[in-house]
Parts: structure tokens; C-alpha cells; sequence
């Protein structure tokens, strides 16, 4: 393939180099174009072959260069076909571009100086395409280079270029494995799809014979002796019209079920992944970014996969109908409208890619502006309390002009590219209408032949702008879809699923071993260090300390929010990382320092994360008396019902945490851990939860961190934790009579 890369560029030289010197020969290369007026068939003879043998050699050098080359081995020769049918199909292209410019056809319509046109269309046809080509082939060979060495430093370049989105090779790479996850989400709709598919194969076909019907009805009218025939192709016609308008509101209906279908799914996906990644992940990404990707991405995708593909199908149909009508009606127009195709298919080719890499952009920017609106939803309070509505506003406006400046581009580029498409489809039409108009004057082209092949063009230009939208319509879905994909395939740092340990029963033996821990989102920063301490079953010992100090980091290391760097922390002799998620959960309980409830009934939230058989009406009731919030529950208007309000906002500080309480309690945990749980309740109220949880401490280990000296002075226990390490361990009275840290912590 070396050979053969090398080759390409060479060969293309050349035979630019050729038909340069074959078309100035004899003539002065300033005025280039000039020489194709003296233009002879001899020339053309001689030039058509010259070429003809060169791109002959272009294809042996790259089948040899496939076939010698060890490294590729015969299984990669398979990557290269396409491009040697390419190669062939452009040797094609051009002998019809030689056959047409020189034909007797041409010539006698416009004369000798319409030639020059055609040598400045054919080149930068060719131009288009070599420049294509060659794209192709050094983007493939430097990643097959790449791929085949894996120990090679070009491979270490491979995994970091996977990152950036710019480098082609792994663009596109990616960009078909996009598609094929994409498909993959299909398949349980297979039959959906086919009922869609036999529709659109109907009213495409149906669609196709309308043109050649419109002929045929003008010639009926304007021929005499066809006259008769007038009502029955009218008849034929409506027929077909109402096969097609049958077929077109199925494959509709059909198509936008599984649309439907496939975002849920898509939605499901994305959605379970989210629910399974380590909270370390939570702490770095930005909800405002999650939720877009949850919605506008997966909708963008869905409906590309649903809509963009079934339009692609319904074109690409149509369109290879349409040619065969094309050719069937006239083969000398058809050579001329198929001339123009490479330039077209260039532009959107090289509009495609653009288009994507900005589309990714707006979606990051648009992510962006999300964010502010998430943040400031969620905090109206903090936002008018601060009166920053304004900045807020002009926050979100600026983050929506970044929007907008890379859309003034696409819009820019967008321009760009219809202008180019539509002059060439337009120039086409105008060179079809002259030729044609010459065919049926020298009687070559029947007059409904004409008319049907117009319309037929039309409908073929229809198709390929309709393909066109598709692909920038692909590119747009592949960005959003890789950032999807990227989050479905996320393996989360820490699985949930790797713990398997479930005792018929936990005492509630707590132990810290040496345990060192940093946050994953600031690795270099140790929050604990070598930190050992127990807490024996039934006891209740308080995490006291400064601000900061890794207080609520131990809480969260018992929950296995988080896997320690260094040492462990065991349950009843056993690592909490090998419980089962499910279990270590049921059996440890936590009452967090801003206590989240969710926007149902009091009841609910109290039931929050158990099944039926889990709780009975008593229970709730217990737990709630536990943590004293009966009473307040049953004095709201609608008793354990009354709705809570996003996140409680609709029940106060004191109270929120009293039903937080009782959530934990229900579950009747044997550890129960309280970071400052009940540091919003009025001191009678806590009074009540403190005493309450002595209790029913028997059988319950309790592990609490509290500022109140009245909360800490009841437990059995004091750590006293500063700067990630246990200074101090003992009861009230012996850390008081000690004198050190937690004597100070008191007395001041
Ligand atoms: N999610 C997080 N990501 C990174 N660092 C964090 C995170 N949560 C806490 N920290 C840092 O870890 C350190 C210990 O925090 P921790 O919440 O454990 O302290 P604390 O003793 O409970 O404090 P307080 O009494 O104020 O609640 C702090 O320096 C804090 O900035």
C-alpha cells in the first residue's frame, strides 16, 4: 500500500502534466484554453489513450503495491478494493467526458469554441476527484501505519490523537463505528423497519414513473392521434398517485413509531449508565451538560437514525430509479447530467465534514449555556437573594452568543455550498435544454422523451440535494451521537457490581485501617492519611474536628462513595468494597449534611429506595416517630401525602431533616451514619431525635459528626480528626480531662 500511496500522487502528476502538454501543444501556454479550439479527433485519440494507459498503470502499481506489500497481508487487500473501483470508475468517467466533448453532437451545436468550456469542466472535475482521492488514501495509509505497528511510538501518537476530534483518520474511524453502535440500537425494531422499508420501496417506486407519465400526458394532448389515450394515462396516474400517498403516510406512521422507540431506548441507555458511575464522576461533570446530552443529543441522534436514514434510502432509490429512466429515455443527456455529479458530490463532501466539526461545537456551546440555566433553576433563591438576575441573564446571553458565532459560520459556509450546488444544477439543466433541443431537431430524442427526461432531472437533483441534507444532517447526529456513546460506554471507575458478600446479618463492627485518601477529581491532595480507628457494634462515637478536617470524607468512605487510596475500611471484619451494593446499602444508613428529598409525597421519600415487602404502614410510622416528625407530618394538610416540593423546598430546614431521619430509621440499618443530621433542628427537637436514636441504639451501631457540644458530650466515643488523622480518641470526661485538641474545640 506504501507503493501504492506513492504511486497516486506521482501518476496524477503526470497525467495532469500530460493532458496539460497535450492540450497546449502548438500553442501558447499562457492561453491554455485556446488550444482547445484547434482541437482534433487525432488529439483526442491520442490524449484519451495516453491517459487511458496511465490510469491503467495507477491501478496495477496500487493492486502490486497491495498484493507485494508483507506488512498488509491479505486481509487488509480488502480495504483498498473500494479504491481501485474508484480508480476504475474515474477511468470510466472520463472516457465519457472524452467520448461526449468529441462527439460529432456537440460539435455541430455549438461549434469548436464550445470546447474550451468542456476542458475547463473536465479538469476541474478531475481536479475534484484526484484531490478527493488522494485524501483518502494518505488518511487510510497513516492509519493502517499506524495500526499495524502497536508498540511503535505511532501508536502511542494513535491513543493520543483519539482524543482530538480534528484528526481525520480517527474522525472517521469513529465516525463508522458511530454509525454501526447507532444501527446496532435498531435491531430489536428490525421489523419495524422492514414494514417501513417494503413501504418506502413502494411509493419510491411509484414516485419514479410520475415523470414518465407527465410526458406522456403532454405528448397525448399536444399529438392528435394520441388524444384517445389522454384519460387512460390520467387514470394510470392517479392510480399510481394514490399507491404512493397510501405507501408514503404508512412508511410515515411506521417510521416515526420506531423513532420513538429508539429514543426511549437510547434514553434508557444513556440513562442506566449515568445511574451506575462512581460519584467521583458526579463531582467533575456538570449537571447541566448530563441533561443536555440526556436530551437533546439523544433526541438529535434518534431522529437521525429514524429520519435522516429512511430519507437516505427513499433518495438513493429514487435516484438509482431515476437514472435508469434517464438512461432508458436518453443516453446522450444523461452522459452530460452525470458530468456535473463529482463537483456536487466534492462540495458536499468537503461541506459534510465542516459542517460536523462545528456542529459539535454549537452542541459544547449550547451544553454550556445549559449549564447556567441548570445552575440557576436549581438556586432561584441564592440568584434573587444576591439580586444577580441581571448578570445571571447576561451570563446566559453571552454563553448563546458563542452559539451564534460559530452558527454565522455554518450559515456562511451553508451559503456557500447552495450557491455552488445550485449554479451547477442550473448550468446543468441549461446544457441539457440546448442539447436536447438539437436531439429532437435532428429527430434522435422523441418530444415526450424530452419532456419525461427534464422532469426526471429535476427529480434526480431533488434527490441528491435531499442526500445532501442527509449527510450534513449525519454529521450533525455523529457529534452528538459519539458524545453519547461516549457516556452509554463509560465503564464506571468503581462498579457496583463487583461486591458479592451478603450476611444473613451485621453487627456493626466499623474499622479504619490506615486509611489514605484523595478525591479523584484532586488526586494530589490527601483529605486522610494513615487514619485507623474502630467503632464497636452498638456504639455511638462522634467525628468531631475542625472544619475541613475529613469528617464527612470518612462517612462517604463507609458508604463506598469513594475507594480509599491506601488501607481499608471493614464492616464486621469484611472490606466494604466486597459487599453487594444492594446489601451494604439496606444495612448502612445515611443521614447527609444537606438532606435531599424529591419532589413526591412525604411518604415516599420516607419509602425512598424499598420495595413493597420492604415496609409496612408501621414502620413508617415508628421510623417517623423515631425522628420526630410525626407530629409535624400530621399537622400539614394532607398528613404523610403532603407533596414535598423539588428537593423539600416546600418543608423547612428542621423538618427536611426529621423526614431524612425517618428515611434512614425505616430501614431499621445497623449502621447509621449522621453528618450534622440534626444540625437545623430547634435544640428540644434534637433532644428528642438524640434520645429517641439512644433508644433503639442496642442493636444499631451510630457513627455521627456534629458541631454541638450538647450532640457529641452524649456519645460513647469522641475521634477528634484534624487535618486527615485521628489526634485524639476517648469518652467526654478523659478528652476534657486530657487537655488537648478536643479540650480546646470545647472551651472555646
Ligand atoms: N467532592 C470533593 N471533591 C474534592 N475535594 C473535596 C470534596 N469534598 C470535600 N473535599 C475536600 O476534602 C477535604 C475534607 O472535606 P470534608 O467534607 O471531609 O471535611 P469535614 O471535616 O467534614 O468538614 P465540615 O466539618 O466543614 O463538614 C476538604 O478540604 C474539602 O475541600
Amino acid at each position: 500500500s506504501r507503493l501504492f500511496v506513492l504511486v497516486c500522487p506521482i501518476i496524477s502528476l503526470v497525467d495532469l502534466c500530460a493532458t496539460a502538454f497535450i492540450f497546449a501543444r502548438g500553442n501558447n501556454w499562457k492561453l491554455l484554453w485556446k488550444s482547445a479550439e484547434n482541437y482534433t479527433f487525432s488529439t483526442s485519440f491520442v490524449d484519451f489513450w495516453l491517459l487511458a494507459v496511465l490510469r491503467t498503470s495507477f491501478i496495477i502499481g496500487g493492486t502490486i503495491g497491495i498484493i507485494k506489500n508483507p506488512a498488509d497481508g491479505p486481509k487488509n487487500c480488502k480495504k483498498y478494493d473500494w479504491m481501485v473501483l474508484t480508480v476504475t470508475g474515474i477511468n470510466l468517467y472520463f472516457a465519457c467526458i472524452k467520448l461526449l466533448v468529441f462527439s460529432h453532437d456537440v460539435s455541430f451545436v455549438a461549434g469548436p469554441k464550445l470546447n474550451w468550456f468542456w476542458v475547463i469542466f473536465a479538469w476541474s472535475n478531475f481536479g475534484a476527484l484526484v484531490f478527493l482521492l488522494q485524501w483518502e488514501f494518505f488518511s487510510r495509509f497513516k492509519f493502517q501505519a499506524m495500526s499495524q505497528h502497536p508498540t511503535s511510538s505511532s501508536h502511542s501518537d494513535l491513543s493520543s490523537k483519539k482524543k482530538s476530534p480534528d484528526d481525520k483518520n480517527f474522525t472517521e474511524l469513529a465516525n463508522n463505528a458511530t454509525i454501526k453502535k447507532m444501527l446496532s440500537f435498531s435491531v430489536p425494531d428490525w421489523w419495524l423497519i422492514a414494514i417501513g422499508f417494503i413501504f418506502l420501496i413502494g411509493a419510491a417506486v411509484g414516485e419514479i414513473f410520475l415523470p414518465l407519465y407527465t410526458g406522456r400526458i403532454i405528448t397525448a394532448i399536444v399529438a392528435p392521434e394520441k388524444n384517445d389515450q389522454f384519460l387512460t394515462i390520467i387514470f394510470e396516474i392517479a392510480m399510481i398517485s394514490v399507491a404512493v400517498s397510501i405507501c408514503t403516510g404508512l412508511r410515515g406512521g411506521v417510521m416515526t413509531y420506531y423513532i420513538d422507540r429508539l429514543n426511549l431506548r437510547i434514553r434508557n441507555a444513556l440513562f442506566s449508565s449515568i445511574l451506575h458511575q462512581e460519584i467521583g464522576f458526579f463531582d467533575e461533570q456538570r449537571t447541566g451538560d448530563i441533561t443536555s446530552r440526556l436530551t437533546s443529543d439523544t433526541t438529535t441522534m434518534s431522529d437521525t437514525i429514524g429520519l435522516e436514514f429512511n430519507v437516505f434510502l427513499r433518495s438513493m432509490i429514487k435516484g438509482v430509479g431515476v437514472c435508469v429512466f434517464m438512461f432508458a429515455l436518453s443516453w446522450r443527456m444523461s452522459l452530460i447530467t452525470f458530468m456535473g455529479f463529482p463537483l456536487i458530490f466534492s462540495a458536499s463532501k468537503v461541506y459534510g465534514k465542516y459542517y460536523k466539526k462545528t456542529q459539535k461545537q454549537v452542541q459544547d456551546k449550547f451544553a454550556k449555556a445549559n449549564e447556567v440555566a441548570q445552575e440557576v433553576c436549581s438556586s432561584m433563591q441564592t440568584v434573587r437573594s444576591f439580586a444577580n438576575e441581571k448578570s445571571e441573564a447576561a451570563q446566559y446571553k453571552l454563553r448563546l452568543k458563542d452559539v451564534l458565532k460559530i452558527q454565522i459560520k455554518q450559515a456562511v459556509s451553508y451559503s456557500f455550498y447552495q450557491w455552488c450546488t445550485e449554479s451547477f444544477e442550473l448550468l446543468l439543466i441549461v446544457f441539457t435544454l440546448w442539447y436536447g433541443g438539437y436531439l429532437i431537431v435532428m429527430g434522435k430524442l422523441p418530444s415526450a422523451n424530452f419532456i419525461s427526461f427534464i422532469l426526471y432531472q429535476e427529480e434526480l437533483g431533488n434527490c441528491f440535494s435531499e442526500i445532501g441534507d442527509v449527510y450534513t444532517g449525519i454529521m450533525q447526529a455523529l457529534g452528538a451521537a459519539e458524545k453519547v456513546f461516549e457516556l452509554i460506554e463509560r465503564k464506571p471507575l468503581l462498579s457496583l457490581n463487583d461486591g458479592t458478600e451478603e450476611p444473613s446479618c451485621i453487627k456493626g463492627h466499623i474499622a479504619f485501617k490506615n486509611v489514605s485518601f484523595a478525591y479523584p477529581s484532586r488526586p494530589d491532595q490527601l483529605v486522610l492519611e494513615n487514619l485507623s480507628f474502630e467503632v464497636q457494634p452498638g456504639e455511638v462515637v462522634a467525628l468531631v474536628g475542625p472544619s475541613g478536617g475529613g469528617k464527612s470524607s470518612c462517612v462517604k468512605l463507609i458508604q463506598r462513595f469513594y475507594e480509599p487510596t491506601a488501607g481499608e475500611i471493614m464492616l464486621d471484619g469484611i472490606s466494604v468494597s466486597s459487599y453487594k451494593h444492594q446489601f451494604l446499602h439496606e444495612k448502612v444508613s445515611l443521614v447527609g449534611q444537606e438532606p435531599v428529598l424529591y419532589a413526591r409525597s412525604i411518604r415516599k421519600n420516607i419509602i425512598y429506595g424499598l420495595e413493597d415487602d420492604q415496609y409496612t404502614d408501621e414502620s413508617i410510622l415508628n421510623a417517623s416517630k423515631l425522628a420526630n416528625s410525626h407530629n409535624f407530618i400530621m399537622e400539614l394538610r394532607d398528613g404523610y401525602n403532603t407533596e414535598s416540593g423539588e428537593k423539600g423546598i416546600q418543608l423547612s430546614g428542621g423538618q427536611k431533616q426529621r423526614v431524612a431521619i425517618a428515611r434512614a430509621l425505616v430501614r431499621n440499618p445497623s449502621v447509621l451514619l449522621l453528618d450534622e443530621a440534626t444540625s437545623a433542628l430547634d435544640t428540644e427537637s434534637e433532644y428528642l431525635v438524640q434520645e429517641a436514636l439512644e433508644r433503639s441504639k442496642s442493636h444499631r451501631t451510630v457513627l455521627l459528626i456534629a458541631h454541638r457540644l450538647s450532640t457529641v458530650e452524649r456519645a460513647d466515643r469522641i475521634v477528634v480528626i484534624v487535618k486527615g488523622k485521628v489526634e485524639e480518641i476517648g469518652s467526654h470526661s478523659e478528652l476534657m480531662a486530657k487537655q488537648g485538641t478536643y479540650y480546646n474545640l470545647v472551651y472555646r
